[in-house]
């Protein structure tokens, strides 16, 4: 599927950008089922509604306006539709082989800045968050569902950084506070290239869970808006993340869980095959 050109650009950098790849019809299907559930028209097992921090103490107003990201929509068949998509799968097998899993679903809605710089997103690994490996069969697919570059805070990248390890990731130092699991990596170089991946609507960005990224501010007055999944191969196997760098985040989920669901003791790794769904293939590890 991939070109001798597209592959050698994923392998030296990270990521791979295919532009207009899903259509002005489905996107506008996504943004219509991300406005009922804003509005609570329909409810979503496992859904976790996110806020930005600098509104989470403020008046709840049932619209966008008071969600910055909706995490885990895999029990909703509309906004689920993307995961399965089978343009993007064709993309995703190159890098997963012909056995997906769609283990982490998201549509982000960043918000206006509200002057404290929140709306930033540190600069991190996704593969942190994943207690599973080998980290090259598993891959991100960021569509864009409008126009996002410098000034709504497109994604940033250090291209060529998935060539290296996984590093210590944890909050970052911010003065106007910093959403909830939103860690960083602590020490990257500052002087390696970056690179702003602007976007339209419907380009699709896949990128290597090692690669370092992040974006930025969102200083215009709309909710700058995209739809991912991070796919891996069935065939991955989970590792156990006690006594490395990720026992932070583990932590951190499992006490989510216990609050959101009553489930105490849950194992990170089980928190994933839970959420985990199959979309091409067959289910044989993860
Ligand atoms: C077997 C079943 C398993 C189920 C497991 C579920 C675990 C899910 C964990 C999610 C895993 C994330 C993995 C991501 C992997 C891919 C890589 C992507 C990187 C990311 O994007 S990670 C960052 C995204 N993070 C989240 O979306 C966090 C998940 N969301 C939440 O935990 C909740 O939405 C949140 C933020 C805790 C809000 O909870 P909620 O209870 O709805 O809100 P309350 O109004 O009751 O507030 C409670 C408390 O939290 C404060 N608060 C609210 N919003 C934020 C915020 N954005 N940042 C910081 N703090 C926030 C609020 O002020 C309240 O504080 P109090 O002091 O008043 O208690
Ligand atoms: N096939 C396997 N089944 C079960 N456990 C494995 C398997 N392969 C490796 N492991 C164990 O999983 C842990 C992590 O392995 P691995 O070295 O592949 O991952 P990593 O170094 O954390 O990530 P990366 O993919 O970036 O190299 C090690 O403890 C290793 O022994
Ligand atoms: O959409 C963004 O701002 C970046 C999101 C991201 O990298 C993530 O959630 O892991
Ligand atoms: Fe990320
Ligand atoms: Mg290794």
């Amino acid at each position: 599927m991939l070109t001798p050109e597209q592959r050698l650009f994923y392998e030296e950098n990270g990521f791979l950008l295919i532009k207009n790849l899903v259509s002005e019809a489905d996107i506008e299907r996504f943004r219509q089922e991300f406005e009922r559930i804003c509005r609570q028209e329909v409810k979503v097992p496992g859904l976790l509604v996110m806020r930005d921090v600098a509104i989470a103490k403020s008046e709840f107003v049932p619209d966008e306006r008071a969600v910055s990201k909706l995490q885990d929509f895999q029990e909703n068949p509309e906004l689920f539709r993307y995961c399965a998509l089978p343009q993007i799968l064709k993309y995703v097998e190159c890098f997963t082989g012909p056995n997906i899993m769609a283990m982490h679903t998201m549509l982000i809605n960043k918000p206006p800045d509200a002057g404290k710089k929140t709306s930033r997103h540190p600069m991190h690994q996704d593969l942190h968050y994943f207690p599973f490996r080998p980290s090259d069969h598993i891959v991100c697919a960021w569509t864009a569902m409008e126009k996002v570059n410098r000034q709504n805070g497109c994604l940033v990248v250090l291209p060529g950084t998935h060539k290296g390890t996984l590093q210590e990731h944890d909050y970052p130092d911010w003065e106007g506070g910093v959403n909830k699991m939103y860690h960083g990596v602590q020490d990257y170089d500052p002087n390696h290239p970056r690179m702003y991946v602007e976007m339209e609507k419907g380009d699709t960005v896949f990128f290597h869970p090692l690669l370092i990224h992040g974006s930025g501010m969102n200083q215009t007055q709309g909710f700058r808006k995209a739809i991912s999944c991070h796919y891996a191969s069935s065939d991955c196997y989970y590792i156990d993340v006690r006594g490395t760098t990720q026992e932070n985040i583990e932590n951190e989920v499992q006490e989510i869980a216990g609050k959101k669901y009553g489930i105490n003791e849950v194992a990170f790794k089980d928190t994933w095959a839970f959420r985990g769904r199959l979309v091409q293939g067959e289910r044989t590890s993860l």
